[in-house]
């Protein structure tokens, strides 16, 4: 058993939601080389998830979480360590994944369907079948009658959900999510996590989603992993129990206050919290 899972907190021994692994993680481990000097920025993580879970990561500020997920998506070059998505290792950026980033990115000269359908031209795929797509996309997050705007004629949650449409269109298996809905005041972010539940619901897309948020994690994950301070590693996994499709009332329920606690206690153990 590797290092990392003997620290594991396992709440429940349930096992996780999906039937079949989709990412395995083995001593995944960054240094940034600099001119000023390394900084280790994560130590070895071991993790695996399965397909059509929602995994939630916490930790404080640069521990590494955006680290852990550029590697996830090939984007950086462990220091040590593998990601396997699907069996495969990653070297490149898969086209199995969609990345969605704490800002939209949206390119401010295209429409917002040349935007959504970027990754359709990059990966040379067929534009026919992915327009269509695209529309049923933009319909269903409420952008219906907007696909000519430019981003900016839209407002910050408009431009979030088709950055989320856009990582969607090439209809990936893994969705990667990075602070995703940290710049949103917050009742646009409560609107959001909502949609991203119904969407995770009715794809069964695998989701692994960094935020700073304990409450936001609890409402939309399976399974929260915790990471301690950088060089971050896994320090806790917390499976959540709760029944889905959760609404935003059990936010005040006692079985949701109970996780949060539990899970803020890590941060507060190391006077970090965030
Ligand atoms: N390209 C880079 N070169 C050098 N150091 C880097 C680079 N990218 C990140 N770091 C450092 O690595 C550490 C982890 O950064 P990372 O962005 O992964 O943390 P994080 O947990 O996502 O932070 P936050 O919660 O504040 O967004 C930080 O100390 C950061 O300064």
């Amino acid at each position: 058993m590797p290092a990392a899972a003997r620290r594991f907190t396992v709440i429940s021994r349930d096992e996780p939601a999906g039937t079949r692994r989709l990412i395995e993680i083995r001593g995944l481990s960054k240094t940034y080389r600099t001119r000023a000097g390394d900084v280790p920025s994560l130590s070895p993580v071991d993790l695996d998830v399965d397909e059509g879970e929602f995994i939630a990561v916490v930790g404080p500020s640069g521990c590494g979480k955006s680290t852990l997920l550029k590697l996830l998506a090939g984007l950086i070059a462990p220091t040590e360590g593998e990601v396997r998505i699907d069996g495969e290792a990653v070297r490149e950026p898969p086209d199995n994944v969609g990345i969605v980033f704490q800002s939209p990115v949206l390119l401010a000269w295209r429409t917002l369907l040349r935007n959504v359908m970027m990754p359709v031209e990059v990966r040379g795929l067929d534009r026919a079948t992915h327009l269509a797509r695209a529309h049923q996309l933009l319909e269903t997050a409420g952008l219906k009658g907007f696909e000519d705007k430019y981003p900016w004629q839209l407002s910050g949650g408009m431009q979030q959900r088709a950055a989320i449409c856009r990582a969607l269109v090439h209809d990936p298996a893994l969705l990667l999510m990075d602070e995703p809905f940290g710049a949103l005041d917050a009742m646009t972010r409560e609107h959001m996590n909502l949609e991203l539940q119904r969407i995770h619901g009715e794809t069964n897309k695998t989701i692994i989603f960094i935020t700073h948020s304990i409450p936001e994690a609890v409402f939309l994950a399976d399974r929260v992993v915790v990471m301690s301070s950088r060089p971050g590693t896994v320090e806790a996994i917390y499976k959540v129990d709760l029944p889905r499709p959760r609404s935003l009332e059990m936010m005040g329920e006692r079985s949701f206050a109970e996780i949060t606690k539990e899970i803020r206690g890590h941060f507060y153990a190391r006077g970090a919290l965030d």
